[in-house]
């Protein structure tokens, strides 16, 4: 479960003044739920991802993640948390170009303490349409596939907490319906909980919950 409370970001805007990024009063996720989050540009979607995965530490405000307290870890402890528990899908692919796809996939696993055995892992690119594909870089895959990567990336981690970023943004219709296929039969099966950002209606649709922010939020 995640529960979120009086949870504030600030930023220096560079001119001695500072931005509040995020102001979420309250916020939860049951253990297993699906919720898109939605919001226009700058309403500190990102931001809260962030803090969900430990990636950054709020000004203020509780969060905790399987009965974790994000906000009390240390650094080393948020980057095993990370590890451990959160795939993360971006906006852009960042998988790593000098590795080949089943390299990313099986560095990923191995920084949560799996080791991928080969039929795991050609399964997985099965169930991505890209078998036969492991010994490719990522510049010969289309953005579609690169997509699919980050996502077997994700999941290779067996993740507790599944967090997506506008994760069909650069995607065409029909690679996106994959890509939130993929993700959404992943998240039913494992009863992982998964948070998904977007800005497209098409993918809001698919999700029974939704949680709206605004900008500067308060
Ligand atoms: N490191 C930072 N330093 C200063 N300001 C920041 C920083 N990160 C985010 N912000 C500001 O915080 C606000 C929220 O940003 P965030 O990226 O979380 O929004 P978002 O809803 O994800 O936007 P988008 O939909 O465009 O991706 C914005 O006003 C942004 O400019």
């Amino acid at each position: 479960m995640i529960e979120v409370r009086n949870l504030i970001c600030e930023f220096p805007d560079g001119d001695g003044r500072v931005i509040r990024a995020l102001d979420v009063p309250s916020f939860t996720l049951e253990d297993g739920g699906a919720m898109a989050l939605i919001g226009p540009s700058g309403s500190g979607k990102t931001t809260l991802l962030h803090c969900l995965s430990g990636l950054m530490t709020p000004t203020k405000g509780t969060v905790i993640v399987s009965g974790a307290d994000l906000t009390q870890m240390t650094r080393q402890e948020k980057c095993r948390f990370r590890a451990q528990k959160v795939g993360y899908v971006f906006q852009k692919s960042l998988i790593l170009p000098y590795l080949t796809v089943a390299e990313n996939i099986r560095l990923s696993a191995r920084l949560a303490g799996w080791d991928l055995m080969q039929d795991e892992l050609d399964g997985l690119l099965e169930s991505v349409g890209l078998s036969g594909k492991g010994n490719r870089r990522p510049e010969h895959l289309s953005g579609g596939e690169q997509q699919r990567v980050s996502f077997l990336r994700a999941v290779a981690r067996h993740p507790s907490l599944l967090l997506a970023d506008e994760p069909t943004s650069g995607l065409d219709r029909e690679n996106g319906k994959i890509l939130m296929n993929l993700m959404l039969d992943y998240q039913r099966r494992t009863k992982c909980m998964l948070l998904c950002a977007t800005h497209d209606p098409e993918v809001q649709a698919l999700f029974e919950n939704q949680y709206f922010m605004k900008r500067g939020n308060a």
